[in-house]
């Protein structure tokens, strides 16, 4: 048995289009045209202080201290009203998790997003009766690329062997920070080549992803026999 810890938003879910409508609507109420989705999805990935800080940057040229909240509120008040209206799983990722729990894995999240909203879309999305454990970037007091809420998440698990599942640099970070393997999703938000972010090996279709957990799996027992 080894634990499986998705990221979420450009690795389980297409969520892109649900926070592009989030921020539209945002802007909107200050008399602002909307963003193209291009733009909002490469300031997805640190959470969603980060995503409106990016957002107030791209739009005023700075960040003004005193509105960042209310602008954070008000846009979390827009995307938790329909956060699976446009969203979907990639292709693949239902049977993957299935085949995976089939196998014994336990099956966890380790997202920057809040945690309740990341649970509320696995339900919207009939995927949430898989996982045991859901860490978000509210968990635990800190966000990746610190590897806390992966060693949060493992801990969550039951402690033993872990695999991170993640689509972007910040996932690379924090799993090498954690010390755990890294399997890259290479049809999320990434922004830079795949070779340039560090991986154990990468996949592009979730049907491909159990065979390469057995074969991690594999590999770590044969490293440290028990
Ligand atoms: O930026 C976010 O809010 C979440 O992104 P993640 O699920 O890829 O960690
Ligand atoms: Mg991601």
């Amino acid at each position: 048995m080894t634990s499986i810890i998705f990221d979420l938003d450009g690795t389980l879910i297409d969520s892109a289009p649900d926070i592009h409508a989030g921020i539209a609507k945002l802007l909107q109420e200050e008399g602002l045209a909307p963003l193209d989705l291009a733009t909002v999805q490469s300031f997805i990935g640190n959470g969603v202080p980060v995503l409106i800080e990016r957002v107030m940057q791209h739009c005023f040229g700075s960040v003004d201290p005193a509105r960042r909240d209310s602008f954070i509120a008000r846009f979390m008040a827009h995307y938790n009203a329909a956060p699976t209206a446009l969203t979907r799983l990639y292709p693949g990722v239902k049977g993957a998790l299935v085949q995976l729990q089939d196998e014994g894995h336990a099956i966890g999240l380790c997202t920057n997003k809040p945690a309740a909203i990341s649970g509320a879309i696995l339900t919207g999305l009939d995927v949430a009766q898989h996982f045991r454990a859901i860490i978000g970037g509210d968990s635990v007091g800190a966000k990746k690329p610190d590897p806390a809420p992966l060693h949060a998440a493992v801990e969550a698990l039951g402690g033993g062997k872990a695999i991170y599942v993640g689509d972007s640099e910040i996932d690379a970070t924090a799993a090498a920070a954690a010390r755990l393997p890294f399997l890259l999703y290479t049809e999320g938000y990434r922004k830079r080549p795949v070779a340039e972010i560090a991986h154990l090996d990468s996949f592009a279709d979730f049907r491909r992803l159990p065979a390469l957990v057995t074969a991690v799996a594999a590999k770590a027992a044969e490293a440290a026999p028990q």
